[in-house]
Formats: C-alpha cells, sequence, structure tokens
C-alpha cells in the first residue's frame, strides 16, 4: 500500500487527504489510460512505486515546504511534479508539455484532483526562451539525456535555483557526458541520492545541481542542440 511504502521510503505519513487525492490519480489515469495512451505502468503496485514513490523521492533531495516556482519539462501524466503538488501543496507548478493528448489528461486531471498549476502545450526549449531566470527549480523525468535537458531547462532557472534530474543506471556516463553544458551554463552539482526502488523496480540516481550564473545565449535551436551538443 502507498501509505507503507511512503512511509518506509521516506519516513512521511501521509495524510487522509494525500490517499484519496493518489486513489483518485491513479483511478483517473487508468481508465483515461483506456482510450489514450499515457503509461504503460497501470497495476497498482508498479504506479505507487514507479510513478510515485518514484516522483516524491525526489523531495529527499531538496526541501520543497516554500512556495516555489517549479517547472516540470514533459512531465507526460504528470510525473514528477503532480505527486510533488499533492504532497507540498504551497508549490506553484508549470508544465510544459508538447504533446497535446498529454495536455488534455493534465486538464483533465487538474479538473478531477482540483490542484492549482498551469499545464503550458509547448516545447520546453520554446518555452524556456521566453522565460527565462523565472523558476526556483527545474525538473524532468525521462525527458531526454543530462546535456540536453539542462540546455532546456537551466536557462528556466533564477540565479540561486536548482534543477533536479532524476536518472537511471547509466548515469555516470550522462554527467561525464554534460561536463561542458554544466561548466557553460554555470551549474554546481550539489548533491545526488542513490535509490533502490522496491520489489525490483529499478535504480534510481537523483542528481541536484545549483545555478550559479546566468549564460546568455541558451537554449540554442533545437536544430542546433541535436548536431551540436554542448
Ligand atoms: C518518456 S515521457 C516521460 C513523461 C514523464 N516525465 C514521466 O516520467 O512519466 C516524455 C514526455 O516528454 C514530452 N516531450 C518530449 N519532448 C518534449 C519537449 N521538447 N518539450 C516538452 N515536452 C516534451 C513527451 O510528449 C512525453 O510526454
Amino acid at each position: 500500500m502507498l501509505k507503507e511504502i511512503i512511509l518506509k521510503h521516506l519516513n512521511k505519513e501521509l495524510s487522509n487527504q494525500e490517499v484519496e487525492l493518489f486513489d483518485l490519480y491513479y483511478e483517473t489515469l487508468v481508465s483515461y489510460n483506456e482510450h489514450t495512451n499515457l503509461t504503460r505502468i497501470t497495476s497498482r503496485q508498479d504506479a505507487d512505486i514507479k510513478h510515485f514513490l518514484d516522483s516524491l523521492l525526489l523531495s529527499k533531495l531538496y526541501p520543497l515546504d516554500q512556495p516555489y516556482r517549479l517547472c516540470d519539462m514533459g512531465a507526460g501524466a504528470g510525473f514528477p511534479s503532480i505527486p510533488l503538488l499533492i504532497c507540498y501543496p504551497n508549490l506553484r507548478v508549470v508544465i510544459v508539455e508538447s504533446q497535446i493528448k498529454r495536455v488534455n489528461f493534465l486538464l483533465h486531471l487538474k479538473k478531477v484532483l482540483n490542484l492549482d498549476f498551469e499545464v503550458v502545450h509547448e516545447r520546453a526549449e520554446v518555452y524556456a526562451q521566453n522565460h527565462l531566470e523565472t523558476f526556483d527549480i527545474v525538473t524532468a523525468r525521462a525527458l531526454g539525456e543530462l546535456r540536453l535537458i539542462l540546455e532546456f531547462g537551466v536557462p528556466l532557472l533564477k540565479v540561486g535555483g536548482y534543477f533536479i534530474a532524476p536518472k537511471g543506471s547509466k548515469y555516470q556516463e550522462e554527467l561525464d557526458q554534460a561536463k561542458e553544458a554544466l561548466r557553460k551554463l554555470h551549474m554546481k552539482q550539489i548533491s545526488s541520492m542513490e535509490v533502490e526502488l522496491p520489489d525490483e523496480s529499478g535504480f534510481r540516481m537523483n542528481l541536484l545541481f545549483q545555478k550559479e550564473k546566468h549564460a546568455s545565449g541558451y537554449p540554442r535551436p533545437y536544430a542546433v542542440m541535436i548536431k551540436k551538443p554542448l
């Protein structure tokens, strides 16, 4: 059960209201998924671990108890930002998602859960060009390799803001490849947290970076980023 999983791995007691919201989130996701493909993870046990717990683990990297502006790039069906918002309703969440079917699901979910967040139908790198230095925290799960998502997301951060990157077993390779991106975007690695998800559900390396200075000229157009990665 989610309550036990969260208590065990996050030492956090979910309130009845939070449990009800997660139940409703799960039901809404699974029933919408019957006509619109959003996720392959549909059993309750898998959703609890691979979606809800995995998202909430990010709260261990940095305290989220302030009204931070948080941007979740490519959130798909709402991960990791919606579980974080359920437990930290003080957050001011903006989701930037490029696929309309996922945007429509998120707007439906917003009504069903009666949560306050913004959904923008746009590519993250385009949104970033028009919203430089506006967020305290930027995150993205399964959106792309680290150096690419850093170029998408770091320009959105205020100086002093944090970039949170949940990564898998290839994290070291991605970190090595991202050296130049981290240098050019003035990002310093602050911490990392390694987690084995329960029930052999996979390995996680959650990475936390802080922005030291704003670098102008980023993000570059997508075609340039792909042709000449930082
Ligand atoms: C693999 S899914 C991951 C979804 C979610 N973050 C998760 O972990 O379950 C990647 C998502 O990013 C979206 N996406 C891909 N490229 C994007 C971009 N440039 N800007 C915004 N969203 C993007 C896709 O539509 C998709 O919903």
